[in-house]
């Protein structure tokens, strides 16, 4: 594959989402979707192609290592240190390749639900200044623990968990603990500047 692919089409929009372990991102990400429209919109996964790639290598289920199983939580460590090792000699190896994978360029709206280093941040806006805005999406620890979330040592401590705890520049911030108020109203301002952008781009 080539590993210095850049889709030429321009987003209107691209929405970085991060977040710890079981605040929601996924959830949010199908929300944000679901209301912007999947004509407009498309969920680009940074870890689909790395799930891909591992799964291949050591003969899994790729499916199963997309959903929210014990399957994928059982290899996670492991893929984890497996990825470390490829961004180690190219930062922005799964971020071209996501693009490449997921036909990112039909879509004005880009939802990647799934940031998890700085680097994945400074690729989108190094490549797209204009169009990348970051999402953080939080929750409390009680609501992630009720969500099946526990302490992991190899997974809560290192890197791709802990690598934007220090963050405090979003340009979006959502609380996703369960008060779907609180959650609407962190998701109308992005959903309002989605339709803006498209619509001007439409003039
Ligand atoms: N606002 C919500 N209302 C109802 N269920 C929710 C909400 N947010 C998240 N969930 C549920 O909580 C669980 C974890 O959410 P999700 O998979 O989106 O988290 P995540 O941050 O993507 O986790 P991970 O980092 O482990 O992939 C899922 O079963 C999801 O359906």
């Amino acid at each position: 594959m080539d590993d210095c692919y850049i889709p030429a089409y321009n987003p209107v929009l691209i929405l970085v989402l991060s977040g710890k372990r079981k605040s929601g991102k996924d959830f949010v990400a199908e929300l944000l979707k679901e209301r912007m429209g999947i004509q407009k919109s498309v969920i680009i996964r940074l870890s689909g192609p790395l799930k891909e790639q591992y799964a291949k290598e050591h003969q899994l289920d790729y499916s199963r290592l997309l959903d929210a199983t014990e399957y994928k939580e059982f290899y996670r460590t492991d893929m984890i240190l497996w990825g470390e090792e490829i961004r180690r000699k190219n930062p922005g190896y799964f971020c071209y390749h996501a693009l490449l994978q997921q036909n990112a360029d039909k879509k004005p709206v880009w939802i990647v639900s799934d940031a998890r280093r700085k680097t994945d941040i400074t690729f989108f806006r190094t490549n797209y200044p204009c169009a990348t805005k970051t999402v953080r999406v939080s929750a409390t620890l009680e609501t992630r623990k009720s969500r099946g979330w526990v302490f992991t040592p190899g997974v809560d401590d290192v890197e791709s968990e802990c690598g934007l705890d220090d963050v405090q520049d979003w340009d979006f911030v959502i609380k996703n603990d369960g008060d779907d108020i609180l959650l609407n109203d962190g998701i109308q301002p992005i959903l309002d500047l989605g339709v803006k952008r498209i619509s001007l781009d439409n003039v």
